[in-house]
């Protein structure tokens, strides 16, 4: 077993009858969904998914798990989901599948939130892996330019064609390549980001997460986060 997989089946206890399941996206997110579909299948496990991108959405009706969209619940019991990078003071950058958006509005609409990762995600300070940032087309150039007057090495994310990424909502992602952010400044940079206009959303997700689960060795670590 990998430990993508490890972690995305350690997850999957977590969740129970009755409970409202935010989806995560990823090749660490999908290992879940996979146990999710199995629990229900085999063990006539009972939840509401409530996915967080189009690509979460196939896998979950494959599998056969009941869906609602975000508007249609409450609010999310619990949210599993990866991350591409968590800091020492469990911050973290999320948005390489292009999904941040949706990701973090589930994420904020939940009671618990459980990050899986293998250990590679674990860092001291956040930065090495690009920030994403979602941006309206509208004008993605000028932020473009803003980024790169402020030194924040900015990039247009493209596909494997070589044509701008769109994502689920049809927009562009920046990514910012700035190879370390400080612990003490990052909250400095979200409230500065949150301030442009033209960014829909960008990927550090703080004061988040709950619980993180680490896929190492044999088996995994379960870190409760407490703030
Ligand atoms: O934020 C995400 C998608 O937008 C993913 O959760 C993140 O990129 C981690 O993905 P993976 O498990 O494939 O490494």
């Amino acid at each position: 077993m990998n430990l993508k997989q490890m972690v995305g089946i350690e997850a999957a206890t977590h969740v129970t009858d009755g409970m409202i399941v935010g989806l995560g996206t990823g090749s660490t997110a999908y290992y879940l969904v996979e146990e999710i579909g199995r629990r229900i299948a085999e063990e006539g496990l009972s939840i509401t998914g409530v996915t967080t991108s189009k690509a979460t959405e196939k896998q979950a009706l494959g599998l056969n798990i009941p869906l609602k969209s975000i508007d249609e619940v409450p609010y999310v019991d619990i949210t599993v989901d990866g991350a591409d990078e968590i800091s020492s003071d469990y911050q973290g950058i999320k948005g390489g599948g292009a999904a941040l958006l949706f990701e973090k509005i589930v994420a904020s609409n939940s009671k618990k939130n459980i990050w899986i990762v293998d250990e590679s995600k674990m860092v001291e300070t956040l930065g090495k892996f690009p920030l994403p940032i979602e941006v309206i087309p509208y004008g993605s150039q000028q932020l473009l330019k803003k980024f790169e007057e402020k030194g924040l090495n900015p990039k247009l994310r493209l596909t494997a064609d070589n044509e701008r990424l769109k994502t689920d909502s049809d927009n562009y992602i920046i990514d910012l390549h700035m190879e370390t952010i400080p612990n003490n400044k990052v909250k400095q940079l979200a409230s500065w980001l949150d301030t442009l206009t033209g960014v829909v959303e960008h990927g550090l997700f703080l004061d988040i997460v709950d619980t993180v689960i680490i896929g190492k060795g044999t088996s995994p670590e379960t870190i409760n986060v407490s703030r």
